[in-house]
């Protein structure tokens, strides 16, 4: 079905929803990408942590601070879980592929890894944040210790692996399309037409 970005996707057709989850580091793009991402292929969007902050009514930093890590963690399981079960493009908080559930999760579903530098990713993401409460104070040695611990949970579910500290977020999308393309298609068939995209750029 071709239509003027060349990418959409009606959702009424037969079968689940296409699922594309997209992880990573915070600051590696991936609530800015998911958007763009979802309008271009014609999907749906959820940011789980805005999920997150809706239905608790409060920023991600009082939940840690009133509530502690594990709370959040466990409403985070649930909120993404629901979104993935949803169908359609799904922007994860940075810890969440941690948790066991979500890990096993991804591996059912297409899911795009945005890799990102600690210094990029430090420079991108502002001071007291208060939506990334684990990296106030030094948020470059935060984040190096975090990429650190983490590199290894984003590789394993990842299906399309793409370094963002040199690319735009439209560049992003555009890698992201051209691979999903190559992806087998036992994990849900998403139509799109790279070659009109290149035809387009
Ligand atoms: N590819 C990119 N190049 C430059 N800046 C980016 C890029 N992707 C995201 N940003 C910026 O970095 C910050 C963090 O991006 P965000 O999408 O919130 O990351 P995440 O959701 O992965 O934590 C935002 O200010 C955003 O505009
Ligand atoms: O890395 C993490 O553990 C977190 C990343 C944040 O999302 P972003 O990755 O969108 O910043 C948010 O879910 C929360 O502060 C926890
Ligand atoms: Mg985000």
């Amino acid at each position: 079905m071709s239509e003027p970005g060349g990418h959409r996707l009606d959702q009424t057709g037969s079968g689940p929803a296409p699922v594309i989850a997209i992880i990573g580091a915070p600051g590696s793009g991936k609530s800015t990408v998911g958007p763009l991402l979802a309008a271009r292929l014609g999907l749906d969007f959820v940011d789980v942590d805005e999920v997150i902050s809706r239905v608790e009514g409060r920023p991600i930093s009082d939940i840690f601070a009133t509530d502690g890590e594990p709370y959040f963690r466990r409403v985070e399981a649930r909120e993404t879980l629901a979104a993935l079960a949803a169908g359609g493009v799904v922007s994860l908080g940075g810890g969440a592929p941690l948790t066991p559930s979500i890990g096993q999760a991804l591996d059912r579903v297409r899911t795009v890894w945005l890799e990102v530098s600690a210094r990029t990713a430090s420079g991108r993401v502002g001071l007291n944040d208060a939506t990334r409460p684990l990296l106030l104070g030094n948020v470059h040695s935060r984040m190096v210790r975090l990429l650190a611990e983490r590199r290894p949970v984003y590789a394993a579910p990842a299906d399309i692996h793409v370094v963002t500290d040199s690319l735009h977020p439209g560049q992003i999308v555009e890698q992201i399309l051209v691979e999903l393309q190559g992806l087998p298609e036992d994990t849900g068939v998403i139509e799109t037409s790279a070659n009109e995209t290149r035809e387009q750029s």
